[in-house]
């Protein structure tokens, strides 16, 4: 008797058990799946991308956001947004949030503005049908290793942000990080609302870390809330404003992030840093 079509049925048993019993196997699980899933909708996306813009284009952020949004229920991860008004601003503006994971994919997805898409490290394009995507969806790549290129990059997007009408999303830490608070700021996104003269408007995720343990190989289901904060205004700012302007914004999002975090660990239990 052929015995190769009992695999997926032993796997199909397997696998719920071991998702009942292990809890590193479900991180492994989970990430596995998050990433196959992603790659598994941005193929299908491409030719929707393609047939709607027929090319790179801001307009495919939409496609993109549609496809993305079930993907927090099959992960068992639900957001908690405050702030929506804050995002009824007219015309172009720099959001900034704080980056913990790949999963911040999700809550981006989750309030992601019309004509809006996101400064990313060039080494993303290379992520197979989800680089190609990104690539489709208007997103901006910069190399962090040539901060000459990085800065002539963004140059040019400020100028395409008001030609265009657009919004970017920048991710001002530089790199994902875990640590239970926010890592210094880099300057770009700052430079980059200065020369387009246009707001900024900070976004901050809670703390993954009641459900997310990259270390203890834990991802539990989990409560993930993001806080828009009020537009902060550059009209008649320069370059030496800068530094201030990134230590306010700085300020302002590390309270928010201790104070959205907390408010987590008094319902789901201890957040652990
Ligand atoms: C359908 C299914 C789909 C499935 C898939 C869906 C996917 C969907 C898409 C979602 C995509 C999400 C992608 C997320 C990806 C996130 C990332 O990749 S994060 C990493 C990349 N992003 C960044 O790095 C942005 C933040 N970094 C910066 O802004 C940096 O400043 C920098 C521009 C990269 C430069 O880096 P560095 O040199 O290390 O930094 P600084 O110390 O800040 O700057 C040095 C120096 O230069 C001045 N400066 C910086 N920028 C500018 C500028 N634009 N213009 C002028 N001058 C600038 C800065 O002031 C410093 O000088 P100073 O004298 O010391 O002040
Ligand atoms: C050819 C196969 C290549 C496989 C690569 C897998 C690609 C990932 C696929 C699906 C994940 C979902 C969306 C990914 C977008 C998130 C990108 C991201 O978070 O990049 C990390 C970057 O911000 C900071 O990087 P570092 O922490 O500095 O490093």
């Amino acid at each position: 008797m052929d015995v190769l079509w009992m695999i997926p049925l032993l796997l199909l048993m397997i696998i719920p058990l071991l998702m009942c019993t292990s809890s590193t196997f479900v991180f492994y699980f989970k990430k596995f799946f998050y990433v196959a899933w992603m790659m598994v909708l941005a193929l299908i996306g491409i030719p929707l991308c393609i047939l709607k813009s027929g090319g790179r284009d801001i307009e495919n952020m939409r496609i993109i956001r549609f496809m993305v949004r079930h993907v927090k229920y099959l992960l068992g991860l639900r957001f908690e947004v405050s702030g929506w008004e804050h995002l009824q601003t007219e015309g172009p503006y720099v959001v900034i949030s704080n980056h913990q994971s790949s999963l911040d994919v999700l809550g981006l997805m989750e309030i992601l503005p019309d004509r809006c898409t996101t400064i990313a490290k060039k080494e993303l394009i290379y992520a197979g049908t989800v680089g190609l995507i990104c690539w489709l969806g208007g997103i901006v790549f910069i190399n962090r290793k040539k901060t000459s290129d990085a800065k002539s990059v963004m140059a040019d997007a400020a100028k395409t942000m008001l030609d265009d009408q657009i919004r970017l999303w920048v991710f001002p830490e530089g790199t994902r990080n875990q640590n239970g608070d926010l890592l210094p700021f880099k300057k770009g996104a700052f430079h980059l609302a200065v020369q387009a003269q246009v707001p900024i408007i900070p976004v901050v995720f809670s703390s993954y870390s009641n459900f997310y343990l990259r270390k203890e190989k834990q991802f539990k289901s989990g409560i993930i809330r993001l806080k828009i904060l009020p537009k902060i205004e550059t009209k008649g700012m320069t370059s030496d404003d800068v530094a201030s302007l990134s230590d306010k914004s700085f300020d302002l999002m590390r309270a928010a992030f201790l104070d959205i975090s907390d408010s987590i660990t008094r319902s789901n239990g201890p957040v652990r840093h």
